[in-house]
């Protein structure tokens, strides 16, 4: 569903990725973590077409971003940490504005089911101007959702939620995922992470640190005979600048 083989990326000189090779089948939803600068954003925004990869193939339902960025877009969203909206459009312009760029069918019904599941019903009629921060984040995610996205691509997902919204967001993904979504969430907040991601991938300078399961993760690290959380795991796989220190599963 999602395959990213020897992406790498260079910004003016700066390697931002470094053949980054990974991929997400339907029902896995990806945890993918590492400190600020680390190159999430990049991969993610590479992967949905907004930054050209420097190499490397980057797919989506097994159409390639680059040769076939229209089929590839039509089947993912992406939800950016800070997400652009419109601002003198209403909630509700939002959404018929996605349902006809989309070519959504039953939009009317299934943005209703959005609205209601998020609590943003009471601001159908809104401007985003005038949302607070938290509402501009659930509206981004309804709008991502309209069109039942095959691949889902988060960065930093809960940011301005209330615990209301964190709840409907995590169920939502468990549910989507469910449905056979490919999933990949950027986070800093690791124990949401450990919470419901089936894979983890730590990046660290560009770099892949370990990418699999979180119990091959766990497996991979143990202290003493005892498991680590992937908090003790996350400082121990970014704190040595040795690659060697840290297996990678896919290699
Ligand atoms: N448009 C850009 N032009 C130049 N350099 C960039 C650009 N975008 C990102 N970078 C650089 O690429 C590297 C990776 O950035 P990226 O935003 O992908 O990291 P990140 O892991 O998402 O970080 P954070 O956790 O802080 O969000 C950083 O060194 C950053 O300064």
């Amino acid at each position: 569903m999602i395959e990213i083989r020897d992406f790498r990326k260079v910004y003016d000189g700066l390697l931002a990725v470094d053949q980054l090779s990974f991929s997400v089948k339907p029902g896995e939803v990806l945890g993918l973590i590492g400190p600020n600068g680390a190159g999430k954003t990049t991969t993610l925004r590479s992967l949905c077409g907004l930054v050209v990869p420097t190499s490397g193939h980057l797919s989506v339902c097994g159409y390639d971003i680059e040769k076939a960025p229209i089929e590839a877009k039509k089947r993912l969203c992406y939800i950016p940490d800070d997400p652009p909206l419109f601002s003198d459009l209403t909630v509700e312009q939002h959404l018929a504005f996605t349902a006809s760029v989309y070519n959504v069918e039953n939009a009317t019904e299934k943005a209703a089911q959005l609205l209601e599941t998020f609590e943003l019903a009471s601001k159908k009629t809104t401007r985003a101007s005038d949302l607070s921060r938290g509402m501009r984040q659930k509206l981004a995610i309804i709008c991502g959702y309209l069109h039942e996205p095959e691949v889902i691509l988060l960065d930093e997902p809960m940011t301005g939620l209330d615990p209301h919204g964190i709840r409907k967001l995590k169920e939502s993904i468990r549910i989507r995922a469910e449905q056979g979504a490919a999933i990949v969430i950027s986070s800093h907040l690791l124990a949401m992470v450990e919470d419901f991601c089936t894979h983890v991938l730590i990046l660290k300078s560009g770099q892949q640190r370990f990418c699999g399961t979180l119990d091959e993760l766990k497996d991979s690290f143990v202290s003493h005979q005892n498991s680590m959380t992937l908090e003790q795991i996350f400082f121990h796989a970014t704190e040595t600048d040795s690659p060697s220190l840290v297996p990678s599963l896919t290699e």
